[in-house]
């Protein structure tokens, strides 16, 4: 039986009168990778900072580790929360955040750390200020990886690597996990990049829980049927549609639900092919929008 790391229950956060998490109920297990997910200002940042006791709730119940985040030195000592912009102190180099890490993370591997260094070409001595924009993500990646903590959050912080160095973490990430299993979350607009590493996905939008479910079950719970365009819509007749393309003669459209033996049978004699929908696609259809377009403030604005 795997331990639950988080429980939160009717988890409220306002600002004012605006609500940035609205009575959201989740749980975290051990042993698990997840993807939180949600558009521009859906509240991702805001659950995070809640459960790494940064922020205090409005409302609700919420455990960590058993105690409420913000009151207990021993469950924050067990987190790791990387944001997309790290801050540091003025004068101090990668270097310096290396050595300071295992005062913060008992778990800490300086061994990892130096070969994540190489691996990222991160230039150990530069002032931290100085860095670009994606060895500045390095330094935020290799502290979340080194740190082992048994409740890891990555927010986002490896949007400045570029797609050579996003795939170097990806890859120790998941090599790494599978040596020394802990909690991780990652919040992340690069669903299919990531898509694979997810076991469970949290989707969020506008504060509340879209979708709470095992990755492989999301992936499996929609297909789409492609093929002669009056054929496909012969095999969709009957069935939710939630998504729509066509090309000439050819159509291709997804259907909501999973298709059994006897479906793909038919779609068989049809000549229709059937293929899986991305994890991407089926959020970008939850949510309504593109996760990466502009927000409904945006679109308002
Ligand atoms: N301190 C604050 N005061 C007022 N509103 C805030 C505050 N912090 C966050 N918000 C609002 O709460 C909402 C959720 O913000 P949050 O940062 O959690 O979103 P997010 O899902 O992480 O977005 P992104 O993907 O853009 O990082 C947003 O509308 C944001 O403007």
């Amino acid at each position: 039986m795997t331990d639950t790391v988080v429980r939160a229950s009717g988890l409220s956060k306002r600002y004012g009168s605006f609500t940035a998490v609205d009575a959201v109920d989740f749980s975290l297990e051990d042993g698990r990778i997840y993807g939180l997910l949600g558009r521009n200002g859906a509240g991702k940042t805001t659950i995070m900072q809640l459960l790494t006791g940064q922020i205090f709730r409005s409302g609700g119940q919420l455990e960590v580790f058993g105690h409420e985040p913000a009151e207990h030195a021993d469950v924050l000592r067990r987190l790791c929360f990387i944001a997309e912009s790290q801050r540091y102190p003025d004068d101090f180099t990668p270097a310096d955040a290396l050595t300071a890490a295992p005062w913060f993370y008992e778990n800490w591997d300086a061994g990892f750390a130096q070969r994540l260094v190489a691996d990222f070409r991160l230039p150990l001595k530069r002032r931290i200020k100085k860095l670009s924009r994606g060895q500045l993500s390095a330094v935020g990646v290799i502290v979340g990886l080194a740190s082992r903590a048994p409740l890891t959050f990555f927010d986002e912080p490896y949007l400045g690597l570029d797609a050579v160095a996003r795939q170097i973490f990806y890859d120790r990430l998941l090599a790494d996990y599978a040596e020394h299993p802990r909690t991780i979350v990652l919040s992340t607009h690069l669903i299919d990049e990531v898509a694979n590493l997810l076991e469970h996905v949290i989707l969020i939008d506008h504060g509340r829980i879209l979708l709470d479910r095992d990755a492989d079950e999301v992936r499996g719970s929609a297909a789409t049927v492609a093929g002669p365009a009056a054929a496909v819509e012969e095999f969709v007749a009957d069935r939710p549609v939630i998504g729509r393309q066509s090309l000439g003669g050819l159509a291709s459209v997804t259907i909501d639900g999973a298709l059994d033996r006897d479906d793909r049978f038919a779609a068989a004699e049809l000549g229709l092919e059937i293929a899986p929908v991305s994890l991407q696609q089926l959020i970008v259809h939850l949510t309504g929008h593109d996760l990466t377009g502009p927000t409904a403030e945006e679109e308002a604005a």
